[in-house]
């Protein structure tokens, strides 16, 4: 599992360390520089003779980049410093120098940006100390005239890092740099400079990385969209932070997933490992039923019990016979896949799955009277949304891409539209936590759910999962998952969220599985689950 802190629990934990006197910045600046000579490396036969460009911020990121520099110089590596502002780490300064390396004050001479924007586009690597964790806002004077310039002359930004991370793979810049065409290796220095510490948002220009060396601990910026895009691979150093307080964003990997599995035993039956209620699809898609269901069956459910008009019924069985259409308990129930958002009173289109919805939520809440069993987890997708109350237990996981949380976070008097969630889905996943009481898994390239207790950011998803139906299979692993931990997921709400992470890391790594690096049909990847399943299973 990946944890990462605010920039203020980090600040919190670092006082302590300085004022007893702790090398900090000693401890980052050697381990960034090891880090960079690896790389160089691993791209080049020697690292004598490799240029470096710095770039250089007023604080103590900046302090980091100039010492590491130091260090690099003194391995023979021609190091170039471009001071953006006017102030500057002394010390920083002092040690390159002292090491022979070079510097320029862009600061004094801000016109000369795109000179010196043709100088580092020619470094072997560049090392990106313009911020760190004492960032305000997007980058601003000539720092941010530097990183245009670069972003634009090389096309450096937003550079989609190769999913490999192998220091020997060249990221093929968005701009369409094509990869070694000259392109220096970026190094962010403990998170891209102009990124949201915090939200993970890009306020401003950001000179996308190869590599961010991060101090201590991960920084929730790093794992959150749409900065997740742009910080390369993230090595951690440790340099003795020791942050008090739950972590702000975590992000599960396969062996957490793989150690909380429910595997059943000889004891074990259908009832006990968990039976999904399935209110999905109608005549008009029939699919996402059948995408569902097929997932729910794949991901190891006790059973489906299948919920809708007899048309779509049918079309169901004779895709997944294992799925049941009798009445009886569940012990989750999935909501919505395939299910039209409006009802139109002229138009039967939604097959009755309108009411068949609200009457399986008002079951998951368990506030019926006289229901015989307690509350159940919900999945509650697409048409399930509107079918929510004023307000939904935490045990309830919505599952909306962000157009769909921009329709709910707007019927609740929030004026946001699309975009807004894209650009900062953290925020708006989190507010609909608040506003619906509900768990929410927001869709995208990388995965935001916001619970009762701090938030997830899951990245297992390849591009090519964003295809029809990949939201109902999501929804029907999710349900099985969800239904094998029932009762804990009612005592324990914050356990909705990780279960839902996992379903999302479940979901991408199937994707993957399916047909690695290429196109994925929704329904492969359902079929995908059980080996996916299996794998993770061999981690533990
Ligand atoms: N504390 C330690 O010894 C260690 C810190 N680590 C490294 O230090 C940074 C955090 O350093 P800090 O000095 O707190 O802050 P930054 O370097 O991130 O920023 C410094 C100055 O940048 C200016 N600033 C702020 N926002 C912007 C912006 N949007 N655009 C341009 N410039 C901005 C601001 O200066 P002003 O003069 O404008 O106020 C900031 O003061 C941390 O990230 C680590 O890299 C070590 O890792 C561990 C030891
Ligand atoms: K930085």
């Amino acid at each position: 599992m990946i944890s990462a802190w605010s920039a203020d629990d980090v600040r919190a934990a670092e006082e302590p360390l300085l004022a007893a006197g702790a090398p900090l910045m000693a401890r980052a600046s050697f381990a960034l520089a090891t880090q960079v000579l690896a790389d160089l490396r691993a791209r080049r036969r020697h690292v004598r003779g490799a240029r470096a460009a710095l770039l250089v911020g007023a604080g103590n990121n900046g302090g980091d980049t100039l010492h590491a520099g130091a260090v690099l110089a003194r391995r023979g590596v021609a190091v170039t410093a471009v001071l953006t502002a006017e102030r500057v780490h002394g010390e920083g300064l002092a040690a390159l120098r002292g090491a022979g390396g070079r510097v320029v004050e862009l600061a004094a001479a801000p016109d000369r940006a795109p000179a010196v924007a043709a100088e580092v586009s020619a470094a072997d690597v560049v090392l990106d100390g313009l911020l760190g964790i004492g960032a305000r806002g997007a980058l601003r004077g000539p720092a941010a005239d530097l990183v245009t310039e670069l972003t634009a002359v090389v096309g450096m930004e937003s550079a989609e890092h190769d999913r490999s991370g192998s220091a020997d793979s060249i990221p093929t810049a968005a701009g369409g740099v094509t990869a070694g065409a000259g392109r220096p290796w970026v190094v962010a220095v403990d998170l891209p400079s102009g990124i949201g510490v915090d939200d993970g948002t890009l306020p401003g220009p950001v000179l996308a990385a190869d590599r961010t060396v991060t101090f201590g601990v991960a920084k929730p910026g790093l794992l959150l969209p749409p900065a997740a895009r742009v910080v390369g691979e993230v090595t951690v150093v440790d340099i003795g932070l020791e942050p008090v307080g739950p972590p702000a964003v975590r992000r599960l990997e396969a062996a957490d997933v793989a150690v909380s599995w429910p595997v059943p035993g000889p004891s074990d039956h259908k009832y006990t490992r968990g039976l999904v209620g399935l209110v999905a699809g109608t005549a008009t898609y029939p699919g996402a039923a059948v995408l569902a269901a097929s997932a729910a069956v794949r991901t190891g459910t006790g059973m489906v019990r299948y919920r809708g008009s007899e048309p779509v019924a049918r079309t169901v069985l004779a895709a997944r016979p294992e799925v049941v259409t009798a009445t009886g308990r569940v012990q989750a129930w999935v909501v919505g896949p395939g299910v039209p958002t409006t009802r139109d009173r002229d138009d039967p289109a939604d097959d009755g799955q309108h009411d068949r919805g609200r009457g399986a939520l008002a079951v998951a809440r368990g506030d019926l009277p006289g229901m015989p069993y307690g509350p159940v987890p919900a999945v509650v997708d697409a048409g399930g949304l509107p079918l929510l109350g004023e307000t939904s237990p935490p045990w309830f996981v919505l599952t909306p891409h962000a157009g769909e949380l921009a329709g709910l976070l707007r019927s609740r008097g929030e004026d946001v539209h699309r975009d807004d969630v894209e650009a900062a889905p953290l925020r708006w996943a989190r507010r609909a936590h608040e506003l619906t009481g509900a768990t929410v898994l927001l869709k995208g390239g990388v995965t935001v759910v916001a619970g009762t207790e701090g938030a997830w950011a899951q990245a297992d998803a390849p591009g090519w999962l964003a295809t029809a139906g990949a939201g109902d299979v999501l929804a029907g692993i999710l349900g099985t998952m969800l239904a094998a931990r029932a009762t804990d997921v009612v005592e324990r709400p914050a356990l909705a969220a990780e279960v839902a992470a996992a379903a999302a890391l479940v979901h991408g790594s199937a994707a993957e599985r399916a047909n690695p690096g290429g196109p994925v049909a929704a329904l492969d990847v359902a079929e995908a689950v059980p080996g996916t399943v299996s794998t993770l299973l061999g981690l533990r």
